[in-house]
């Protein structure tokens, strides 16, 4: 569903973004590991083509769009419905002034969906009264499930979720994770999850890949990175968690 080969993002001729390889299948989950400023969101954006004013290179096929290459109109038709990005603070993408379950009915039609919004959100373990809310009455960790519970009524294939557990506190944190890999088991979604936390993402990833000022130092399956890390920076970063 995610194919990058040798993808590079500059700003102003400054790389701040490299990926050599990087592939995630249906029903599979890879992890983007590494400190702020790594490059992480960088790589995600330019995986849906939404880096404003950077130079990109390489090759990025999505749900078999060739992004790099490809125009607005195959851009818009993958954005969204088929590959989903869940950000940090997802209200600030919502309208305000628009209740949840509108929104969501709203963004169902125009894809032209058929799905009930109460079980959308309840398969991401929210109660179906969460519907008659405004995004500024409900708390981040709620948004970011409505965020994938949107996602997966439209049919997402893959969902990018930028720090998707940021703003939990640890026990709503393990809930998301959680309802991550139950739909990409369930509904073999595709996941490319962005975080800081190694420890956190190891918990649903098949594979991870560790950034550093821009590049991959390390990469390979989760238990395998976690247990014997090749690189002083993974076995730093380690040791930061708690
Ligand atoms: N629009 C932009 N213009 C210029 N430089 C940018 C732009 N966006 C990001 N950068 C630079 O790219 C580098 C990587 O940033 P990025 O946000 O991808 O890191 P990150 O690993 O996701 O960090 P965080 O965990 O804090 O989100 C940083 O040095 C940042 O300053």
């Amino acid at each position: 569903m995610i194919e990058v080969r040798d993808l590079r993002v500059r700003y102003g001729g400054r790389s701040v973004a490299h990926v050599p390889e990087l592939d995630v299948a249906a029903g599979e989950c890879v992890a983007v590991v590494g400190e702020s400023g790594s490059g992480k969101s960088t790589t995600l954006m330019a995986l849906l083509g939404l880096t404003e004013n950077a130079e990109v290179t390489g090759q990025v096929r999505v749900c078999g769009v060739d992004v790099l290459r490809a125009g607005p109109r195959e851009l818009r038709a993958i954005r969204g419905a088929r590959a989903a990005l869940v950000m940090q603070s997802p209200q600030a993408a919502l309208s305000p002034t628009t209740r949840l379950g509108t929104l969501m009915r709203r963004a169902l039609k125009l894809h032209g969906v058929t799905a009930d919004p109460a079980e959308a959100v309840e398969a991401v373990m929210l109660d179906r009264a969460i519907l008659r809310r405004y995004p500024h009455e409900i708390s981040g960790g709620q948004a970011q499930r409505f965020a994938i519970a949107l996602a997966v009524a439209l049919g997402a294939e893959v969902i990018l979720a930028d720090e998707p557990t940021s703003a939990l506190d640890v026990t709503v944190q393990a809930e998301v994770i959680g309802v991550l890999g139950r739909l990409r088991a369930e509904r073999g979604l595709a996941l490319l999850l962005v975080s800081h936390d190694l420890a956190l993402v190891s918990a649903v990833a098949d594979r991870v890949l560790v950034m550093r000022a821009g590049e991959v130092v390390e990469s390979g399956p989760c238990a395998r990175v976690l247990s014997e890390p090749s690189h002083p920076y993974t076995r730093e970063l380690l040791e930061a968690t708690p």
